[in-house]
């Protein structure tokens, strides 16, 4: 069984939301000055965890809020996975990489094994597919599982991924063909490949087109919450609400304080339920 088909059994059983676990020490409610940030952060992660745990698709964990604390912030990190994994839901590690084959084949030792192993990573397709076949073994082999950036949430994917090729289609269509070609190879048992996509929520526009072309595909989905994507555009994007897992960081992290005198985890865990009812509605609809 793959970790993709873990995240689908998880999703069918959960809901799809996915806990952004981007912790900045500014958005805890107090901290312990006996502690380090990191720590800090540790011990507000592990009240997240345990609070979301019933209620949540997976984690997120994005490397970049620790690396920024240092060797402090990596220990974070390496706890963060370990918690997060310990919950027996699938983990993202949002690392983005993508870089030329032999430095790709040290990035996924260094994300699929040892201290920082995650179930899944994030990949950037820009330098071309010989920056994302390294990590294959590790699909075939492990179950491990990969979600490549496609069409993105944020407002500057218009610049690159938006422009139109000869042939009429555009820059995130050739990426979204070329990886699903690769991941035909690896197809799990609930009937999707363990080559995912990154899959932006901000905008429903090309969702039919997207979901159609790219049906045995699963989806990262990144928007909801504090960048605005609502969950009429993003069920769009999900398959019988499967398919694709939906991705909260600041919403479910800073969820306290839109709950006056409710306790941060409790808050989080609120919130979850919330957008969990609010996408499985939507996907009801259609
Ligand atoms: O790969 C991602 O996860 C990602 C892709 C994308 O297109 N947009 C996007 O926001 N993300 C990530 O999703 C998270 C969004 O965080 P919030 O906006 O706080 O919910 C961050 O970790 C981003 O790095």
């Amino acid at each position: 069984m793959t970790n993709m088909d873990k995240l689908y059994d998880s999703v069918a059983k959960n809901g799809p939301v996915c806990v952004g676990l981007d912790t900045e020490i500014s958005y805890l409610p107090e901290t312990d000055t006996a502690l380090t940030a990191g720590e800090n952060i540790v011990a507000f992660n592990r009240r997240l965890i345990d609070a979301t745990k019933g209620v949540a698709g997976c984690y997120k964990v994005q490397i970049a809020y620790y690396e920024s604390l240092g060797m402090d912030g990596m220990l974070a990190y390496q706890q963060t996975l370990k918690m997060a994994r310990a919950s027996g839901l699938p983990v993202i590690a949002d690392i983005k990489r993508g870089d030329i084959a032999k430095t790709a084949e040290m990035y996924a030792k260094a994300h699929f094994t040892g201290d920082f192993e995650a179930d899944i990573v994030t990949l950037a397709p820009y330098m071309g597919l010989d920056s994302i076949v390294p990590y294959l073994p590790y699909c075939k082999d492990q179950g491990k599982g990969v979600f490549v950036l496609c069409r993105t949430s944020n407002p500057g994917r218009m610049d690159f991924e938006y422009q139109t090729l000869s042939d009429g289609r555009t820059v995130y269509t050739m990426v979204g063909d070329a990886l699903t070609k690769l991941g035909a190879d690896y197809m799990g048992e609930r009937g999707y490949s363990s080559v995912g996509l990154v899959i932006g929520g901000t905008t429903g526009e090309e969702a039919a087109e997207i979901r159609d072309r790219y049906k045995n595909t699963f989806f990262l989905i990144p928007g909801y919450g504090a960048q605005g994507g609502k969950a009429c555009d993003i069920a769009l994007y999900m398959n019988k609400g499967n398919g694709g897992v939906v991705n909260s960081s600041r919403g479910i992290l800073m969820a306290w304080k839109k709950q006056p005198g409710v306790a941060f985890d409790e808050a989080a865990y609120n919130e979850c339920v919330r957008m969990r009812e609010d996408i499985q509605s939507e996907c009801n609809k259609l």
